[in-house]
């Protein structure tokens, strides 16, 4: 590339290993690289647990050892209307939502995005793991060449407009070669720790930090057969599948012939009783689902997919399953799979894939019992 035809990329820099790396090559590439920090949410008085100024210093000592600009930006505001508002309606109406899929279309590829152009951007860059191609007049989301870290399952509610202002430059290295390469440089933060879990919750209490925001109310926890066996302290304190923390410890269990006793799951939440279902045994039919509901869907393409056999995660970690997906109107779609799924969970994201290709997904809104 030319000066004269540097094209200019504005590139999240976290502090992380990824987007400092994916800096690095976007300015070995060519391009007029700018780094942009985003603070999305005010240190309260936890701030033990918040680590943004260290995360700060972090990517800013990245950009000087490989020579780019960086800058800082508060979407505080943006992210507590935008992402955090509905993280606290999802839960209190008993669901699990998963923010950061949230935060990604409404922050990452959204605020950012529109003050990356004020910036005179032309592009802009994260350090996800995934790839866009574009096909025709068309561009797609891919999952990352290294499928143990593919981040496309978070990334699925981009759209057109986004995905063709957007480079992933890691999308077709190992984390492995990451890592070697943060070295090689003497990046400062070569070592550091990758983040685990949603961002403004970090390493904290999760019962006690949702405990600030919610209102509860407890009621009575039953087994299939109506039994009442305890009592719950607020169906949003719990998900399905969850085994710890149910408090059922001293309970009378079903003994297997061995003399052991499988272990208590969450299976179901009837909200409109405030009764939360428990089972014991991991393969219960009640953590099965065959088929689900999905509303507020978004399709990369813009459009549902035609009604066929497809792949599907209903959990980020997950390998894709076989289903066939069914389309109803623009919003919903319903998805039949050919094995019956663990502990399918409302609030959580079905993303929908045809190989390596992200079609986009939906929210869980509910599923069926196999049995
Ligand atoms: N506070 C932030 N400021 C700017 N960009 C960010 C910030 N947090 C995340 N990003 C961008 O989003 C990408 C994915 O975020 P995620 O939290 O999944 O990071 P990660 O996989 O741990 O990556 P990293 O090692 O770069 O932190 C990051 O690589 C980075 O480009």
């Amino acid at each position: 590339m030319s000066k004269m035809s540097k094209k200019k990329v504005v590139i999240g820099m976290s502090g992380g290993v990824d987007s400092s790396v994916a800096a690095w090559m976007l300015k070995e590439q060519g391009y007029e690289v700018v780094g942009l920090f985003m603070k999305n949410w005010e240190d309260d008085d936890d701030s033990e647990y918040c680590s943004t100024r260290q995360d700060w210093i972090d990517a800013a000592s990245v950009a000087d050892v490989i020579g780019v600009d960086i800058e800082a930006v508060n979407f505080a505001a943006e992210y507590k209307d935008r992402v955090f508002a509905d993280f606290l309606r999802e839960y209190q109406a008993g669901r699990t939502p998963n923010p950061d899929v949230l935060c990604n279309a409404e922050i990452k590829f959204k605020a950012f995005l529109d003050h990356a152009m004020h910036l005179g951007a032309d592009l802009i860059a994260t350090g996800h793991y995934a790839r866009v191609r574009q096909n025709g007049t068309q561009f797609e989301l891919l999952k990352a060449l290294d499928h143990t870290k593919d981040q496309s399952y978070f990334l699925h509610r981009l759209n057109q407009a986004q995905l063709s202002k957007t480079l992933f430059p890691l999308g077709e290295i190992p984390k492995t070669e990451v890592r070697k390469i943060a070295e090689k440089l003497g990046l400062p933060n070569a070592a550091k720790k990758d983040s685990t879990g949603i961002c403004f919750i970090g390493e904290r209490p999760f019962r006690e930090f949702l405990n600030r925001y919610l209102s509860y109310k407890p009621g009575p926890m039953k087994t299939p057969d109506g039994k009442v066996v305890g009592e719950h302290v607020g169906l949003s304190f719990y998900t399905l599948g969850q085994r710890k923390g149910i408090g059922v410890g001293g309970m009378k269990a079903y003994k297997n012939e061995d003399g052991s006793s499988d272990a208590w799951y969450v299976a179901r939440k009837d909200i409109a009783n405030n009764t939360l279902y428990i089972v014991q045994g991991h393969d219960h039919p009640w953590l099965l689902s065959s088929t689900l509901r999905a509303d507020q869907a978004s399709w990369i393409a813009g459009t549902p997919p035609a009604p066929r056999a497809l792949s599907a995660k209903t959990r980020y970690r997950q390998a894709d399953v076989a289903c066939t997906v069914t389309p109803d109107g623009e919003a919903n779609f319903s998805l039949q799979f050919e094995q019956a799924q663990w502990a399918v969970t409302p609030g959580q994201s079905a993303v929908l894939y045809d190989g390596d290709v992200c079609l986009g997904g939906g929210i869980i809104a509910g599923s069926d019992f196999s049995a």
